[in-house]
């Protein structure tokens, strides 16, 4: 009988328990990931490909509808101070990309984020994770997008969430890549007397 993780392609619903602290919070940050990146340093993006594909049967869950049906694919890394951090695949039926989610086409190197928090008749599901394999079509967007030194890890760890708008989905999936995870353990507040506890926990949790 298959699991709820198999009929999401191995995605888990929140997080694997053994996963640390600082793991945990940046896996399910809610609101803009974009903003919290920009509490460690200075954020560029980069369009690594936009365009429009056949549905990925591991992420075809996602969006409920059949492997190979037409969307809008954006892929995208975010680097802080230099430093490759966050590749994201947004995906979309090509249909939605002409009507709720047309947006998403016009954003160039401007962040996703732009078009998604501040709408109030935008919702967004709960955050799924993983360890990425190279069945992952994120994990195909990185090896073809980013130089191997900056993918290298043992565990490439990974979030989705679906946004949806009128009755259309967007699914947002995230790679926190090896030089994150340095940049955050690195991460002091500022202010001389805040000793770092973790992550930047912001008294509201929002961006
Ligand atoms: C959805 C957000 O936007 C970010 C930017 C993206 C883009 O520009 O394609 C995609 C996912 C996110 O990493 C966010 O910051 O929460």
């Amino acid at each position: 009988m298959s699991t709820p993780s198999d009929r999401r392609a191995g995605w888990l619903a929140g997080t694997a328990p053994a996963l640390g602290r600082e793991h945990q919070y940046w896996l399910t940050r809610p609101g803009a990931l974009t903003a919290g990146l920009q509490r460690l340093g200075r954020v560029r993006l980069r369009v690594l490909r936009e365009r429009a594909e056949g549905l990925c049967r591991n992420e075809a869950w996602m969006l409920g509808l059949a492997p190979r049906s037409p969307i809008w694919a954006r892929e995208i890394v975010m680097s802080i101070n230099g430093v490759d951090s966050v590749l994201a695949r947004s995906v979309t039926p090509l249909a939605a990309s002409h009507a709720w989610w047309q947006g998403m086409r016009r954003l160039r190197s401007r962040p996703l984020a732009d078009m998604l928090y501040a709408d109030p008749r935008i919702s967004r599901s709960p955050f799924y994770t993983r360890r990425l394999d190279r069945w992952q079509p994120l994990y195909r967007a990185l090896r073809a997008g980013l130089p191997e030194a900056a993918c290298a890890a043992p565990a490439l760890l990974a979030r989705c969430s679906v946004f949806r708008r009128g009755g259309q989905p967007l699914s947002v999936a995230e790679c926190f890549l090896p030089g994150f995870w340095r940049l955050a353990a690195a991460y002091q507040p500022a202010g001389a007397n805040e000793r770092r506890h973790g992550p930047p926990f912001p008294a509201t949790h929002q961006a």
